[in-house]
């Protein structure tokens, strides 16, 4: 080990000694102590005897994570960094326990009583469980219960009491034409003697196709259902009048903050009826391909009739949830729905027995929606940012906080832009909201992110103050005159001499190319003859740009191209936005 008697020694706490690098310290703590890089995240506690693998410890397990180990060197930095470390925790939280998915179960009436809607009879089938709490009639949704867990919703047998007032649909029945012959009819459940009627539709069914690279193709192996389109047929089943678009509303766009002074719901627009039949009748996995800038989700209803398998699978963000609709009991007499984002990850397993029979629906959103407020101060998160807000430590020098998006949106479509706040989905709904009511200003805005080499900062250079920004440098790359104290030359090892930026210089957060507002997508031939220049790539992209020190409250999981670069050179960069 090499001791220094530089100025700038690197000290053991434990035996005394000096050392010239950080580095060759770390590789000696190691002898007193095997795990010297500890994690400051509260209640982890985990060790490390390199920093390197901290810090991919603290990757692994989110932002909360890396913002309790970034270097502090004032208490006032360390207890605002305590804040931000809730802050991401709440937002982490709220994400994992986010609704992506609602569905429920509404009995049929018997077919000798056909009323629509509700009844007093008190009934005791075609009842489902869920863990929320959003109620519609007698509809009780299901939605997700827990993070990173396979939740099957599965209809359980609940006793009603006889006082309650129970939504039931009627027999549902569908009309069609087809080219050979008008006025076909058939009601579901289907009775023997309507089951040549229902014969009869299957056959009259068109192979369904599927939205890939912006065409529609027809391919078995991946979708093998039949469908009629919208035109060809009608049915008395009516979603609004049996609730089941309340519910979706409630699930998916709860409106929050009054200060927008608008509430956006949720309209309904029959799109196709599918069958899923035995053997190979299936979906896989996809997302659907939104049919206007205001889709925002999908709405399924499963008709009444039999069928094995056939599970709707959704997922986002590393959970699932399973809508199961096969079985006797419960396909025969009941209608079953989901209502999803349609950002969200699906597929229709294989149906091994019987028809799995379907009405699909666009979701789209809609603003000033006849649907209230829900108050602010009732909501966790609100609460939480007003008290961290008020707190004396927090916010001392200013700052941007940053939060990406849980969901997709095409948010570079210059026409989709308008349609935002309005379209934004759960979790990203909910934050929006409660930023907009606590006194953040809140801007929905896009980032670019700028490829670049590992010791070249883009971003800096943007504004011309790559030696103020960086935080490491090559020797080659020496911090011009001026700017040595904010850093500090280091022998590595291996790389040589370096220059590090010192603790209390390095920049909180991440310095990011900020457009003031959502911008459509961009093609640019910027720099094309002359050498690149981050500066006149950003202004291509937008006017109005900024480069600010954002801290961010979670990671991005979606990101879209916002800027086509033309200049075929060697210095081609590609850039991509995160939202
Ligand atoms: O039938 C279902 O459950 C889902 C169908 C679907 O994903 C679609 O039509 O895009
Ligand atoms: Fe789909």
């Amino acid at each position: 080990m090499a001791t220094s008697s530089q100025s700038t020694a690197y000290t053991c706490a434990t035996c005394g000694q000096n050392f010239a690098t950080p580095y060759d310290l770390e590789c000696h703590e190691p002898v007193h102590s095997p795990s010297s890089h500890k994690c400051n995240y509260p209640d982890c506690g985990m060790a490390f005897t390199y920093r390197e693998r901290l810090e991919d410890h603290c990757k692994g397990l989110g932002q909360a994570h890396v913002l309790a180990n970034v270097p502090s060197s004032t208490l006032a930095e360390a207890a605002e960094n305590k804040i931000f470390v809730e802050l991401a925790n709440l937002v982490e939280s709220k994400n994992k326990r986010s609704v992506f998915a609602v569905g429920g179960v509404i009995p049929i009436t018997s077919l000798d009583s056909r009323l629509i809607c509700e009844t007093d009879e008190a009934r005791s089938d075609g009842h489902s469980s869920g863990d929320d709490t959003i109620m519609a009639q007698s509809q009780k949704p299901q939605t997700l219960k827990s993070a990173s867990t396979v939740d099957t919703v599965k209809k359980q047998e609940v006793d009603i009491p006889a006082d309650v007032h129970i939504m039931c649909c009627d027999p549902v029945t569908i009309r069609w034409d087809t080219d050979d012959h008008n006025g076909c009819k058939v009601t579901l459940p289907c009775t023997d003697a309507d089951r040549p009627n229902f014969e009869q539709l299957l056959k009259d069914c068109q192979p369904a196709t599927f939205g890939r690279g912006g065409q529609d193709v027809m391919d078995e192996s991946y979708r093998k259902a039949g469908k009629l389109d919208v035109t060809a047929f009608c049915s008395n089943f009516n979603p609004y009048a049996l609730g089941i678009i309340d519910t979706a509303a409630q699930a998916l766009t709860p409106n929050l903050a009054q200060q927008t002074n608008q509430t956006h719901g949720l309209r309904a627009e029959l799109y196709k009826l599918n069958v899923y039949s035995s053997p190979s009748g299936r979906f896989k996995p996809h997302v659907d391909t939104p049919r206007s800038k205001h889709q925002v989700g999908s709405l399924v209803v499963c008709l009444p009739s039999t069928h094995e398998g056939g599970q709707l699978v959704l997922r986002h963000q590393g959970r699932e949830q399973v809508f199961d609709w096969s079985g006797d009991k419960k396909g025969r007499n009941a209608i079953q729905w989901a209502a999803f984002y349609s950002d969200c990850e699906h597929e229709v397993l294989e149906v091994t027995s019987g028809h799995r029979v379907t009405l699909t629906y666009n979701l789209y959103a809609t603003c000033w929606a006849n649907s209230a407020w829900i108050d602010a101060g009732s909501v966790d998160l609100y609460q939480k940012l007003k008290s961290l807000l008020e707190h004396p430590a927090f916010c001392k020098k200013g700052l941007t906080l940053g939060y990406h998006c849980a969901h997709a949106y095409p948010h570079t479509e210059e026409s989709a832009i308008k349609t935002l706040p309005a379209t934004l989905k759960g979790v990203d709904k909910l934050v929006y909201e409660c930023f907009f009511a606590s006194t953040f200003k809140v801007t929905l805005g896009q980032m670019l992110d700028l490829e670049y080499d590992e010791y070249e900062d883009p971003v800096a250079s943007i504004l011309d103050i790559n030696t103020k920004h960086s935080d490491h440098y090559t020797k080659e790359n020496h911090p011009p005159e001026g700017f040595e104290d904010v850093f500090e030359r280091i022998e590595h090892p291996s790389w040589g001499t370096v220059w590090e930026r010192k603790a209390e210089n390095r920049r909180q957060g991440d310095l990011v190319v900020m457009a003031d507002d959502l911008v459509p997508l961009q093609f640019s031939d910027a720099g094309m003859y002359d050498s690149l220049s981050y500066r006149e790539i950003a202004e291509e992209w937008t006017g109005d740009f900024n480069v600010a020190c954002v801290k961010w409250l979670n990671e991005p999981s979606h990101s879209q191209p916002a800027l086509l670069h033309g200049a075929v050179s060697m210095d081609e960069i590609q850039l991509w936005t995160l939202c």
